[in-house]
C-alpha cells in the first residue's frame, strides 16, 4: 500500500471517507502539479506518513493527496484557496488546517491530533497507551530526540506559538470557514473571502485548551481572533477598523483574482 493515497475522482473520495474508522485521523493534502512548494510538502507528508507507519503503537492515521484543481468540488468543501493546504479531520470534523509549505507547523499539528508516544511509552503495552490524549504534544525538533521537560503551560504556549505562526494570516474562529458556528466568526470569514485573502484557520471549538489558552496568550478575551505574521491584529471590530483606516490592509495576503488555488 502506498502510504499517501492519491485520490483522483469525487466518487473515490466519497467511498474512501465513508469507509474510514471513526478514530482515524485523516490527513488530506491538497496540491497543484504546477506549484513547487507542493512537491516539497509532498515529501514532508510521505516522511510523516512513514513515521506513523513505522511505529507499531501509533494512533490510526490515513493519508490522502488530492489535486485541488482537478477535484474542485472537494477543494471547495474545505475552502482551499491556496496550495499546499493540509486538512486534518477525524470523524468528519475538521480539526485543523495548515496552509502553505510549513513543514514544522504541519508536523506539530499532526502530532497534536495523533500524539506519537515517546520511546518510553513505546515499550509499554499498546492497550494502555492508545487512548492517552492528555500526554505531551510532541512538537520537539525530531521525534525520539531528547526533549526538554516543559511544564504543561510552557507546552501549551509552545503549541500556541506554532499555531499563530502556522500561516501568514491565521484566523482562530468558532467553526470552520464553510461552517462558522457564530455570527462574529462568519463575518470575519466573509471579510477575508471578499478580499481573496489566503489564510489558515483553527476551529477553537474543537480544542478547549487552545480556546482558553489563546485568550491568555493573546491577552484577548474573545473569538474570532485574527493573527498576521504571528502578531494579533484583534477581533472582528478591530479588523473592521483597520480596514476603514487602510482598505489595502490585506493586500500582501490576497490571492490574485483568478480561479483555482495559488501557490502559498
Ligand atoms: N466584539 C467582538 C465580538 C466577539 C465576541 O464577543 N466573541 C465572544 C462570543 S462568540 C467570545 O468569543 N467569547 C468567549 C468564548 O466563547 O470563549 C469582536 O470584535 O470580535
Ligand atoms: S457563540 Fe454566541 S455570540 Fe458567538
Amino acid at each position: 500500500m502506498g502510504l499517501v493515497k492519491e485520490i483522483t475522482a469525487q466518487h473515490e473520495w466519497e467511498t474512501f471517507v465513508g469507509s474510514l474508522p471513526k478514530s482515524t485521523l485523516l490527513v488530506i493534502f491538497f496540491h497543484a502539479p504546477w506549484a513547487a512548494p507542493c512537491a516539497q510538502m509532498a515529501k514532508v507528508i510521505e516522511a510523516l506518513a512513514s513515521d506513523y507507519a513505522a511505529k507499531e503503537d501509533s494512533p490510526p492515521t490515513s493519508w490522502v493527496s488530492i489535486n485541488a484543481e482537478e477535484l474542485s468540488d472537494v477543494s471547495e468543501i474545505y475552502d482551499v484557496v491556496a496550495v499546499p493546504y493540509v486538512v486534518l479531520q477525524r470523524n468528519d470534523q475538521v480539526l485543523e488546517a495548515v496552509s502553505g509549505s510549513n513543514a514544522s507547523a504541519l508536523r506539530k499539528a499532526i502530532e497534536t491530533h495523533a500524539p506519537l508516544n515517546s520511546t518510553a511509552a513505546a515499550t509499554a503495552t499498546a492497550t494502555t497507551t492508545a487512548n492517552d490524549k492528555s500526554g505531551t504534544t510532541g512538537g520537539g525538533e525530531e521525534v525520539g530526540k531528547n526533549e526538554e521537560v516543559l511544564s504543561p503551560e510552557e507546552e501549551l504556549n509552545k503549541r500556541l506559538t506554532g499555531l499563530v505562526n502556522a500561516a501568514p494570516v491565521m484566523l482562530f474562529m468558532k467553526g470552520t470557514p464553510s461552517e462558522p458556528k457564530c455570527g462574529f466568526s462568519r463575518q470575519l470569514v466573509n471579510i477575508l473571502r471578499e478580499r481573496s485573502v489566503k489564510y489558515g484557520f483553527f476551529n477553537i471549538l474543537a480544542d478547549d485548551d487552545v480556546r482558553q489558552g489563546l485568550k491568555k496568550f493573546a491577552d484577548w478575551p474573545t473569538y474570532p481572533q485574527l493573527w498576521v505574521s504571528g502578531e494579533l491584529v484583534g477581533g472582528l471590530d478591530i479588523v473592521k477598523e483597520e480596514l476603514e483606516k487602510d482598505p489595502d490592509f490585506f493586500k500582501n495576503f490576497s490571492v490574485p483574482s483568478q480561479n483555482g488555488a495559488a501557490a502559498a
